[in-house]
């Protein structure tokens, strides 16, 4: 999922049992880049998980990818008392655990959002003016043997559904405001603040779309909440993009929708069990599969370490964390 290059956890400089410097420690329990490193070595004294010392250390820094925090995990660490993770998604960390256990979670706030809800955009022009597989009909030497390109649609004007409208799903909406579409949302509560429609039911959000983004959290409540009966209110020409988490649709019933006809594309980043992706998906011409990348850019990694280094040196100076996450 967190394609993260270089360094693995296992690689951090293992502190032993004699701290040699005053920096406090912090556990890291996810790999690591090199500027990544860097930045926490120059304030932390970094712990792996195979250090001797690892039990007794306070703090440590998670990815969705790499860490379910359960109680086994929790176990293991019995001094926890903060966890800050790399990511927006939550889905990973048995909150309520946490909170038992006085064991403080952050994660990075609203830094990924606009990053997130740019890659959902290119996702959903990609799909539906073709430009992947518009390429790959270029690159295959189609074009010469065959002509142009079958039309894609164009993406103003349509009416898009959006499921769950927190931080990221406000930015998609702003964005495709852009592109006059008729945004409506279906989250916990309507919102006040915005004048888009609020259906609360999902299958009559996804029979008033002509295109459904789910850019919800992963949640009890939201696994394989896009589901065969959403899927067929979409209908045979709607398009779904997925930003948030695999598990918010049932994969297999997508797979059968797309390859029966009975929706007509789809742009996804997530899926219910990455990397591996169902082998019918990939042979599919109507979709666009991206290897959960819509947070990553340079300009959002800096910002994420700021945001890390800042929640832990909160916690080391007795404050609480600055992006809290807290269970419901
Ligand atoms: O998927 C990415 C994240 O949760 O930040």
């Amino acid at each position: 999922m967190y394609a993260f290059p270089s360094h693995t956890a296992a690689s951090i400089p293992t502190s032993d049992e004699t701290p040699t410097s005053d920096l406090p420690p912090l556990l890291v329990l996810r790999p690591l880049s090199d500027t990544w490193l860097s930045a926490l070595n120059a304030k932390f004294t970094l712990y792996s998980p195979s250090s001797p010392l690892s039990a007794s250390v306070h703090a440590a820094l998670i990815s969705g990818a790499y860490n379910r925090v359960d109680p086994a995990l929790l176990d293991q660490y019995p001094s926890l008392r903060c966890l800050v993770n790399t990511g927006a998604g939550v889905n990973h960390i048995n909150l309520e655990e946490c909170k038992r256990r006085g064991v403080q979670v952050a994660n990075v706030g609203e830094t990924h959002s606009k990053n997130v809800a740019d890659y959902a955009v290119g996702l959903l022009l990609d799909v539906m003016r073709r430009i992947t597989m518009s390429d790959r009909y270029v690159r295959n030497g189609l074009w010469v043997t065959r002509g142009n390109y079958p039309l894609g649609s164009k993406l103003g004007g349509k009416r898009v559904g959006i499921v769950g409208l927190g931080s990221i799903g406000s930015a998609i909406a702003k964005r495709l405001e852009a592109f006059e579409c008729k945004i409506s949302y279906l989250s916990r509560k309507a919102k006040p603040t915005v004048s888009y429609r609020y259906i609360p039911n999902i299958c009559d959000l996804a029979a008033e779309s002509d295109i459904l983004v789910v850019s919800c959290a992963l949640t009890k409540e939201t696994h394989h909440i896009v589901n065969k009966q959403v899927l067929q209110a979409l209908g045979k020409e709607g398009i779904i993009i997925n930003i948030g988490r695999g598990a918010s649709i049932d994969e297999p019933e997508l797979v059968r929708c797309l390859a029966q006809g009975e929706i007509k594309g789809a742009g996804l980043d997530v899926f219910e069990h990455e990397p591996n992706i169902p082998k019918e998906l990939i042979e599919l011409e109507n979709v666009v599969l991206t290897p959960h990348q819509s947070v990553f850019t340079p300009e959002a990694m800096a910002e994420v370490i700021q945001i890390c280094i800042a929640n832990f040196e909160a916690f080391f100076t007795g404050k609480p964390v600055i992006t809290p996450v807290v269970a419901d």
